[in-house]
């Protein structure tokens, strides 16, 4: 049966539930109607006397499918918005006369984890995944989750797993109390039956959550520890306002109790369900999961072969950096370079990664021991014979990587894949050269790459094999992979790069550095242009715009004032000055100097200061800047380079720093308009020169007014 629950009950007169949604029990009102149904059923039976939840084929629930939030639904009666929370799960189902226990497998999250909670006690496996995402998705845990897991776990505890959307497995969630004990997949079912009859038989507590009160602390201390919440939350985002609203809820649930909670909940989740954050957020979450499916390469049934060693040509800045997420990974490395003194400069970069994730508590010194034993430096190609991948790091000549490559056929195994990393080299005249162009593809990381996860993965000639196989490579370093089409450099940073160049022009043409990057950090980018310029470093940046200007001569700005800087020493975060002078902690604060070189640029460019600029709001300076690159996401669109128009929503979200309760750059832009977009990019092009030139699809969709990109389409179900 799908979308149903299932009963079945044993001899021993303990009925076992079974949610039945394939593939990952995801709920609904139907789903959860069924269960009631069925809860109701084994309630009034005599020859039942316990009761075990559990989900099919090993997956508990994967909670509520989402797409039945971020719509506007109208408003509901207070006897509607209890009724699945209140009335069924608190009244009908905890309050029930026989014990209910949970049995946990797989997936318990969201609506499926607030179903376990109401039980009265849960069994899991150690492997289960528990957690209330729902944060995620711009509205709160609206079965009952604000209220129970803070009193089975601690205030402090739930805390951080509901505003940080945190998992924790089985083995963990019976540390926390969250589960009594945990049970091996194959004797899961038996455990939680046997658990039952001993609630039954006063062998074991008979738990309501929902009025435990031990764990909670008193009132006075909890709302500090909420207080805190609060500060944190809006010290990280201040734009958004549901992780407030989720804050107070619990707060509402200790202070009047926790029924008032389960109402004010429900009346939350009703509000909440209903916004654009929601809408943006949901419409990111399908979009993460379509960008992993490229027509002709991920629907052919091909599995992903097993990556263990790769091997990096270079031992510069990017190759080190590449090298130490590698071993971070559980990768083995081998690292070559040319001659010993850059070996031993490359490997010291790597261990001087590694010590600063140590310094930055990201990874313990054991760790750090056990990555850095996983790397090898050589010279030669003698260890080549069983490496899986080759990542090109160090080439900007065609000629001298043609040569690699061509040793790097006779000195690797054959199934080998190479790549390259470079942004300026055409794998495709390359691949015309030599023999193995089906095994190769550009890969690209981004920096900072804690911060930017994104992983760009270019086809050339590539098999579809290569691709599976570099998008589970991507996965396994908990990257995003986006796939693109061949194009001069890499697509997503076609879209950083005139980003920057925008950001460049303004502040050579009069606003204050400072206050581009306060306007951009209050639109909520998590990371601002002259804080990423200081990060990438100077030289990345500058040898990129080269490329930049080099193949788009018609729309590029030849950004002078990190030039002028660069000459006076200035090399960003690496070398503490930048665009911001670094104290010992890498602390950034602003320099007065900067003054010095912005003037300095607007005399070499020949401009003056213009007032128009100096009087900009922040959300004029956000769009002077966001639109170009906006411009720039929509040539890539129609260049056909990217497979749908939501990867580059992804693309710019993990890639550039875009908020993603925006939905991402393109779905943003759908919330502006066409023509508005167009209007203001046309108007600065008079003003300020080709740069901000829109471009023909710009112009194509604001003179017929269609939308600018796709929503991910999904099927509504209803709540
Ligand atoms: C009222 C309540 O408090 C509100 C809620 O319950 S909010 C919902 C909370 N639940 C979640 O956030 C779970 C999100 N899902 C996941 O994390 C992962 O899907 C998972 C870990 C459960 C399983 O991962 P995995 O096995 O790799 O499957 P995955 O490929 O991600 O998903 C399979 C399909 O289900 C879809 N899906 C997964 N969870 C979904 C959800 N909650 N709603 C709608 N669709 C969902 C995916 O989009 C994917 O669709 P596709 O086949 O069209 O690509």
């Amino acid at each position: 049966m799908k979308g149903r629950t299932a009963v079945d009950v044993g001899a021993d007169g303990v009925a076992i539930i079974t949610i039945n949604n394939p593939p990952l029990n995801l709920l609904s009102v139907d789903v959860l109607l069924s269960l009631k149904e069925s809860i109701e059923g084994t309630i009034i039976r005599d020859d039942v006397r316990a009761i075990v939840i559990t989900g099919s084929k090993g997956k508990f629930s994967g909670g509520f499918d989402v797409t039945a939030f971020g719509g506007s639904q109208g408003k509901r009666t207070r006897k509607e918005l209890g009724f699945l929370s209140i009335e069924f799960l608190t009244d009908i189902f905890e309050a029930a006369r026989k014990p209910l226990v949970a049995a946990i497998d797989g997936p318990a999250f969201g609506g499926g984890l607030e179903i376990a909670l109401a039980c009265h006690a849960r069994i899991s496996t150690s492997s289960a995944q528990l957690g209330l995402p729902e944060l995620q998705y711009g509205i709160l845990p609206g079965l009952g989750g604000t209220q129970r897991l803070p009193r089975l776990v601690g205030l402090p505890k739930a805390l951080e797993m509901i505003l940080m959307s945190k998992r924790v497995s089985g083995e963990e969630a019976r540390i926390l109390s969250l589960v009594d004990v945990i049970a091996p997949s194959d004797k899961l079912l038996l455990k939680a039956r046997q658990w039952a009859l001993d609630i039954l038989q006063c062998r074991r507590p008979w738990v309501i959550s929902l009025y435990k009160t031990d764990k909670l602390a008193p009132l006075g201390q909890a709302r500090e520890i909420l207080k805190l919440a609060r500060l944190q939350v809006q010290k990280q985002n201040p734009n958004l306002m549901h992780p407030l609203v989720c804050i107070d809820v619990i707060e509402h649930g200790i202070a009047s109790g926790p029924r008032n909670g389960l109402w004010k909940e429900a009346e939350a989740l009703q509000e909440l369900r209903q916004s654009s954050t929601c809408r943006s957020l949901i419409h990111m979450f399908f979009a993460q999961t379509q960008i992993l499916k490229i027509p002709g390469i991920t629907d052919i049934n091909l599995l992903p072969r097993k990556i263990n060693k790769v091997a990096i040509l270079g031992g510069g800045l990017m190759a080190s950096e590449i090298a130490t997420m590698l071993v971070l990974s559980n990768y083995q490395v081998i690292l070559k370079e040319k001659d010993k003194k850059c070996l031993l400069d490359g490997i010291s970069r790597v261990k001087e990664n590694l010590q600063n994730h140590v310094k930055k508590e990201k990874a313990t010194q054991e760790k750090l021991e056990k990555s850095f034993n996983l790397i090898l430096g050589v010279l030669n190609y003698d260890n080549f014979k069983d490496v899986d991948l080759v990542i090109e790091a160090e080439s900007e000549s065609l000629s001298l990587t043609e040569m690699i490559f061509s040793e790097l056929e006779i000195c690797c195994p054959p199934n080998c894949i190479f790549a390259s990393n470079s942004s300026t080299l055409s794998l495709k005249l390359l691949g015309e050269r030599i023999k193995c162009e089906n095994r190769m593809a550009k890969i690209h990381f981004f920096c900072p790459s804690p911060i930017l996860p994104l992983m760009e993965i270019v086809c050339t000639h590539s098999s579809p094999q290569v691709i599976i196989d570099l998008i589970a490579f991507g996965r396994k370093m908990r990257k995003t992979p986006i796939v693109v089409r061949d194009c001069n450099g890499y697509a997503v940073t076609r879209m950083i790069i005139t980003y920057l160049h925008a950001a460049i022009l303004l502040a050579e043409r009069s606003v204050d550095v400072y206050q581009i990057d306060r306007a951009i950090t209050s639109f909520g980018m998590s990371l601002c242009p002259f804080r990423m310029i200081d990060l990438v470093g100077f030289q990345v940046v500058i040898m990129l715009s080269k490329i930049f200007v080099e193949n788009f001569p018609d729309r590029s700005y030849k950004p002078n004032l990190i030039q002028i800087m660069q000459q006076d020493n200035r090399e960003g975060e690496s070398n503490s000055k930048g665009f911001y002078i670094y104290d010992e902690n890498n602390k950034p604060s602003m320099d007065p100097e900067m003054m010095k070189y912005t003037e300095k640029a607007r005399t070499i460019s020949d401009v003056t200061i213009n007032s128009k600029l100096t009087t900009l709001s922040d959300r004029e300076i956000a769009e002077m800047i966001l639109f170009p690159a906006l411009n720039e996401a929509f040539r890539i669109i129609s260049e056909g380079i990217a497979f749908r128009t939501s990867d580059l929503d992804v693309a710019s979200v993990k890639g550039m720093g875009f908020p993603a309760y925006r939905g991402g750059i393109i779905s943003w832009s759908n919330s502006l308009g066409s023509t508005y977009i167009y209007s203001r990019l046309d108007k600065w092009s008079k003003d300020y020169g080709e740069f901000f030139k829109p471009c023909a699809y710009l112009l194509e969709r604001a003179s017929d007014g269609t939308s600018l990109g796709n929503q991910v389409e999904r099927t509504k179900s209803q709540l």
